[in-house]
């Protein structure tokens, strides 16, 4: 995966939507206002909640990988996948391609709750996604490597504009356009 882009991409999709969104650029700016550069240790950036959570409602919203694919090495048995309902047992024969799409799962209104196309980061206050409802990074044994170094340069950026920049807005209301 690559490293820098995956980086960009996450801060130019939280900038697109605090622009579009500008209370919660007003909150970051209370947030670091006056703070010293060494008080933006990485333990205090981890431990800003705001900023966790409008960089994960990006990544839920606007997903790097929205589609991940696997290849099945062996017959594999999930508990759930077939039948009308998608409640019955699935087999995956041996060599089959799956490929996953996490952009629907991130829209799962039974763990996001019913207004899951707004993006609202104070929605990451109540929810306790389990660990395969929100795959920004992966997860299991071949979860993102770099995840902490990731959050922690989103986070000191998103810092240091808020430190610099008292308003954003958006002058441009064409829809967000993946890659
Ligand atoms: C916002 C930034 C990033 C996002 C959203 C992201 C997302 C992901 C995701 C979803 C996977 C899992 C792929 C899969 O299941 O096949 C992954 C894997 C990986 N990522 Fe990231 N990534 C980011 C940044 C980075 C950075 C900065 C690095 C390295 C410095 C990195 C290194 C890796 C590596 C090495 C893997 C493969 C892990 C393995 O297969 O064992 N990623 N990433």
């Amino acid at each position: 995966m690559a490293a820098q882009d995956t980086t960009s991409e996450l801060l130019t999709n939280a900038l697109f939507l605090l622009a579009r969104h500008p209370v919660y650029w007003g909150q970051l700016c209370l947030e670091f206002a006056g703070k010293h550069e060494l008080d933006l240790s990485v333990g205090a950036l981890l431990s800003s909640k705001l900023i966790e959570n409008i960089l994960h409602e990006t990544l839920r919203l606007y997903l790097i990988f929205p589609l991940l694919g696997r290849v099945a090495l062996r017959d594999t048995q999930l508990l759930v996948g077939s039948g009308l309902h998608q409640d019955r047992p699935m087999l995956i024969p041996k060599g089959t391609a799956v490929n996953m799409g996490y952009y629907a799962l991130h829209r799962d209104p039974e763990v996001f709750g019913s207004d899951v196309e707004v993006f609202r980061p104070e929605r990451w206050d109540s929810i306790k996604s389990k660990q395969w409802e929100f795959l920004g990074f992966g997860s299991g044994n071949r979860a993102c490597l770099g995840q902490q170094k990731a959050l922690i340069e989103a986070s000191y950026v998103f810092a240091r504009l808020a430190q610099s920049i008292e308003q954003l807005s958006s002058a441009d209301s064409r829809d967000w356009k993946g890659r």
